[in-house]
């Protein structure tokens, strides 16, 4: 077969993509390929455009200009697709707050059809280190106990793609061990990492890649 046609997608393709809100460019003209198989690091200043290009991998925004594609799919015109592929970690955790760190997981184990939702979900919490107020509904969570359970949700939908905005945020240090080594399993099942933080140092030892941004555009780091 020829070689051409059996190699992989890049995970992540920015084709001269540019983001305006309003008067403003958050992104512009950004030209990247992440090959199959690495990790990224993102980083840059706050403000410099990094959760922006998360959500347009993401598909919770689109492009002003510009093309992104995931796994060799358009995140616009392919956009279910590309979700089903795709989770991303992020200031919004997007949790049910009256249901418990249980429930969340048992409910969105049940829509996605895994089997055992309430066996997975508790090994979930074990594996997050969630093992103490799992009957407390959400709203009473601290931030971390929040990004423990948001990493949770992710884990159990299993992606090809994870976003990480800022995993580390919020964690206490063993929290921020515990992220680490979910980060290192996730690779290490295969899984592309795209992690965007300011901390450096976890983050180099973490991935292969580097992109940084400044003002919205690619710069050496
Ligand atoms: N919904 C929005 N409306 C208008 N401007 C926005 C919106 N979201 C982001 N921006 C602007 O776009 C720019 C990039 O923001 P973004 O959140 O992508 O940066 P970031 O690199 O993730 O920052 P941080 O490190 O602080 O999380 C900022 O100037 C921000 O003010």
């Amino acid at each position: 077969m020829d070689a051409l046609s059996t190699a992989a997608p890049p995970a992540l393709a920015l084709h001269d993509v540019s983001k305006r809100y309003g008067r403003y460019w958050a992104l512009a003209r950004l030209t990247y390929a992440l090959p199959a198989g690495r990790s990224l690091l993102l980083t840059g200043h706050n403000g410099s455009g990094k959760t922006t290009l998360l959500r347009l991998v993401a598909t919770a925004l689109s492009p002003t200009a510009g093309r992104v594609e995931v796994l060799g799919r358009d995140a616009v015109n392919d956009r279910d697709t590309v979700r089903q592929n795709v989770a991303l970690l992020s200031h919004a955790s997007f949790l049910y707050e009256d249901l418990t760190a249980h429930q969340n997981l048992v409910v969105l184990a049940r829509l996605l059809g895994i089997p055992s939702p309430s066996d997975a979900a508790g090994l979930l919490l074990t594996r997050v280190g969630l093992t103490r107020r799992t009957q407390s509904p959400v709203r009473q969570f601290s931030a971390g106990m929040r990004k423990r359970l948001a990493i949770a949700r992710l884990l159990l939908k299993a992606p090809t793609l994870a976003l990480l905005d800022e995993p580390f945020g919020e964690l206490d240090p063993s929290g921020i061990e515990a992220m680490e080594k979910i980060i290192s399993e996730l690779k290490a099942s295969g899984v592309t990492v795209v992690l965007a933080t300011h901390l450096i140092e976890q983050g180099l030892s973490l991935c292969e890649e580097r992109l940084h941004l400044q003002d919205g555009r690619a710069v050496p780091a």
